[in-house]
This record gives structure tokens, sequence and C-alpha cells, in this order.
């Protein structure tokens, strides 16, 4: 059986612990891999290759040197499309039709469109005049930040971490990533490609673990990293964020949320119908930016929880390889249990089952997998633990509303502010109420259509910062101002 091991300094190297951990398939529940897990002295060495490269050829290229073999990583990965497919799919059980689309082409995308980024955006100078009449001429330049921690999650492994690598190496930097333990594959493979296009040691390293009293957190103590950039839970969040506190470094977080679809009864009902059942199940229900609380104006609610269940039943549940299946399993068993938790605990408050809401039956050989329904429920309080907590996974409960004013106010009502979908031809309504929303994303009539240079991030407990396009410019550069008397 492969094992994984740590990337670091341009070596694939193990663990001198010996230490080990199981990389299993959701889809099936059998070991798929063995990887190494990094202890501080792992850590320790990534870290020191990757300040000690900020110092080599890495920091001595010309922007130009740089990005260049930048694009190379990127034509490196979809070289090798079909291996990075078919390791993203095991190690996370989606259906291939979805990573072909998404995950893979926008780990490629991810290091082009910071490339040219960073050639591209202009920094700012002011003139200023001084009391000998000389004058002066400030100018701004960008440097790297230095070292780069990268703590990447799950769901879409690839995508999320080059999100972050690929303007972290963009700018300069250099990185020490420790990915999910679920999902430690196509990180490690990234290792490969980089070589092959030319990235100098140290500039791209890798470490395995877990997060408490292990890899995640021995890297954000470790007081040579120079800041952080984060997706995951708030409360992960939290955690990296005192980390980061000592030591005064910077921090990007993107984190939970509980995001609201507003559906408006002057809608299109096909868009509508078909942009909820993707904000709902994508990605099996795993996508941050998901709808889980659906609140529809009262005049349409009936046809349109008749026509999502309807949509929801028609989804094809089965394997990666399965061409037709457009929803695989959860991440883990694990993870099942916390879903399904929450599927238990609808029916406690007294929700209406709609569809779903439990374990689907599977061919004999998929039986271990992390499988479930796609559920859809209706009735609950709106203090249900269900309606107010992210469940990250394939549900979502509809509630009727009977005003604008009111469907606004149940959107701010949770302290998360990620994401929101507005579904409304009233264009002038739909900006009225995408300006009230509190939350950082906001889509009318659409559901994660990305840009990548558009700022990504979120409001209140969803997160700090903002990253894409100049917004991880700024996340990973120091601006520096330079000012010359004349
Ligand atoms: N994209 C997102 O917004 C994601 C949200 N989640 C949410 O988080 C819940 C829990 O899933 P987890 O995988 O446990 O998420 P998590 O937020 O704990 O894990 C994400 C990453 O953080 C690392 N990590 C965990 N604790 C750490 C620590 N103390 N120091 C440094 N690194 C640490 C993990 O090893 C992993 O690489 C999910 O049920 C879901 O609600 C999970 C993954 C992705
Ligand atoms: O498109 C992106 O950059 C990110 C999409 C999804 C997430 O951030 C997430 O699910 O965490």
């Amino acid at each position: 059986m492969k094992d994984i091991k740590h990337y670091i300094n341009g070596q694939y190297v193990g663990s001198a612990s010996g230490k080990l951990f199981e990389n299993v398939n959701p889809a099936n529940g059998k070991v798929i891999s063995k990887v190494h897990e990094a202890g501080k002295e792992e850590v320790d060495a990534a870290v020191q290759a990757a300040k000690a490269a900020l110092r080599g050829p890495w920091g001595k290229m010309t922007l130009e040197q740089r990005t260049a073999i930048l694009h190379k990583v990127a034509d490196g990965i979809n070289a090798r499309f079909d291996e990075f497919l078919e390791a993203e799919c095991l190690d996370t059980g989606k259906p291939k039709s979805l990573a072909s689309h998404i995950d893979i082409p926008r780990g490629a995308a991810n290091f082009k469109v910071f490339a040219d980024m960073i050639k591209n955006v202009p920094t700012e100078s002011f003139e200023m005049p001084t009391s000998d009449g000389t004058g002066a001429l400030n100018y701004a330049v960008r440097r790297p930040k230095g070292v780069i921690g990268v703590i990447s999650p799950w769901n879409l492994p690839l995508l999320l971490m080059t999100w972050k690598v690929g303007p972290a190496l963009a700018c300069g930097n250099t990185v020490v990533v420790k990915p999910s333990e679920e999902t430690p594959t196509t990180t490690a493979l990234l290792g490969e490609v980089m070589k092959e296009a030319g990235v100098p040691d140290g500039v791209y390293n890798v470490v395995h673990g877990f997060g408490g009293d292990s890899a995640g957190a021995y890297l954000t103590e470790h007081p040579l990293v120079d800041g952080f950039t984060f997706t995951g839970e708030t409360g992960t969040g939290e955690v990296i964020m005192k980390a980061a506190a000592k030591g005064i470094r910077d921090i990007s977080l993107e984190l939970g949320g509980k995001n609201a679809g507003l559906v408006f009864a002057d809608c299109d009902m096909d868009k509508a119908i078909e942009g909820t059942m993707r904000s709902a199940f994508a990605n099996c229900g795993q996508v941050c930016l998901g709808t889980e609380r659906v609140y529809v104006e009262r005049s349409i609610f009936d046809e349109f929880v008749r026509r999502l269940k309807e949509a929801a039943e028609g989804l094809k549940i089965g394997p990666p390889d399965d061409a037709d299946a457009n929803m695989g399993p959860l991440v883990s068993l694990k993870h099942r249990e916390k879903v399904l938790s929450y599927y238990q605990k609808a029916v406690d408050d007294g929700a209406t089952v709609v569809t779903g809401g439990g374990v689907p039956e599977m061919p004999e050989e998929l039986a271990g997998g992390a499988w479930v329904e796609p559920t859809i429920w209706t009735g609950l309080p709106d203090d249900s633990a269900v309606v107010t907590d992210e469940i990250f996974g394939p549900c979502v409960h509809l509630c009727p509303f009977d005003s604008e004013e009111e469907a606004i106010e149940l959107a701010n009502s949770l302290p998360y502010g990620l994401a929101s979908a507005i579904w409304s031809e009233n264009i002038t309504r739909a900006h009225r109420v995408a300006g009230q929303v509190e939350a950082g994303i906001i889509w009318v009539n659409s559901w994660f259509l990305r840009d990548l240079r558009t700022p990504f991030g979120g409001s209140k407990q969803s997160g700090i910062g903002r990253e894409g396009g100049v917004h991880s410019l700024e996340f990973y550069t120091e601006m520096k101002n330079i000012c010359v008397k004349l």
C-alpha cells in the first residue's frame, strides 16, 4: 500500500517517529494509503526550509521568472489532470463529473490567475510639496510577507489549497501547507509538479497530520511562520487566531457559514430551483457557500417545496466513476455521524421531513461508505440548531416569509455572514436586498459563479479578511512606502 510522505525542501520524507495514519476512501470505507504524521521535528524542518528558500534562488528571481514558473505549475497540473482527478475523487468520494469541472481546473487556474495579476496590478504613488519647494515623491512597493502557513480543509482540497498557495507564491512567499488529514493526496502530488516546473527546493513544503496536538498546532505555534491562511470551522479559526497572536502574525480566515437563500415570488422558478439544488446538495452539501436555510415567499412556498423535492429525488447517488452520479458520499463516517445527528435533531424538533432524512441503500461493495440522503425539511422553529448550526451536509430547511423586510431580518439573524443567494427577477429589489444582507458574498439569480478577481470572504463569525484579486495580493505582501525627498 502506498504511503504518503511529507514534502520538505524538495524531498519526500517520512516521519522520524514512524507514526502513520490511515487515509480512507469515503465511498467504500477502504484504506487507500497510509500517511506520515508530522511531529514537531518535521514541521520545524519544513518551516526552516521555507525560511531559507526566501533568501535562495526564489527570492532572487525576477517577477517574470517567478510567474513563468507558476504557469508551468498550472500546465503541470493540467498535464497530469487524470492523476489529480483520480486522487481527489479517491480521497473525497466526489463524482468525477464534478471534480473534473471544478476542483482540478480551478487548481490549475489558481496559479495562472495570480501569476498574471501580480504582474498587472500597480501600486500607488503620491507627490507631495515640501517647505523648501523641492517636493518629495512617495511610492509603494510590494514585498513578500515571508513564510506562509497554509491550513486547508477537505471539501475542495486542491481548489482551496491552491487558492492560497497560488497567490502566496506569486507574491514571492514560501509556504508550508498542512492539508486536511482526510484528503492529503493531491497536496502531496503537487510537490512532484512543483519540482518538474522548476520551483526551487523549500518554496513549497507539505506536512501531514491532524489539528490540535499535531502538525496543525505545531505549524501555528512555530515562531518563524509570518502569516497564516485558513479555511475551515469557525472554532478552529479562533484557535489559529490565538496562536497567530503570539508574535503578531497576520491571518486570513475563511470560516463557517449558515447561508440563507432568499426566494421571492417574482423569481424565475426554474432558475431558483436549479440554483437551490446546487447550493444545497452540490459536493454532498460540503461547500461553505451552500445554503442550508432557504426562505421562500409564502405565495410560492408550496410550489417551491414540491419542485425542490422532485429535483432532490432525481439526484443520482453514486461513486466517483459512475458517470450518471451527481452526488457522492460525505467525506467520512465521522462526518456522517455529525450530519445524521442533525437529521435526528430535526425530527426531534418537529420538522416535516419532505424528503430524505436517512442513509440510502447502497450495493454491497459501497456499503461501508459515508452515504447520506439529500434531505429537505420544513416546519422547524428559527432557533432549532438545525436552522442555526453549520451542518455541512446535503440538507436544507425551507421556511416561508411574508415581506422583504422579514426575509432580510431572517437572513441576518445568525452570527455568520459568509454568503447568500437571492432569487428575484425584480432587479431593483435584488440590488436593494443584496445591499442589506450581511454577508461577504451575495449572488443574485446564481450561486457559486466565481470570478477570481473579486473579493472573497466572510463577515461576522464567517471570517476575517478577503482573498481573491488584489485582496490576495494585499494579504500575501507587505506594502512598503518609499518617500524620496527631491
Ligand atoms: N470549507 C469550510 O468552510 C469547511 C468547514 N468545515 C466545518 O468544520 C466542521 C469540522 O470539520 P473539520 O475537518 O474538523 O474542520 P476543521 O476546521 O477542524 O479542519 C480544517 C483544517 O484545520 C486543521 N486544524 C484543526 N484543528 C487545528 C488546530 N488546532 N490548529 C491548526 N490546524 C487545525 C485540520 O487538520 C484541517 O486541516 C465540519 O463539519 C464543517 O462544518 C470543515 C471543512 C471545511
Ligand atoms: O471558489 C472558491 O474559491 C471557494 C469555494 C468554496 C469554499 O471556500 C469552501 O467551501 O470552503
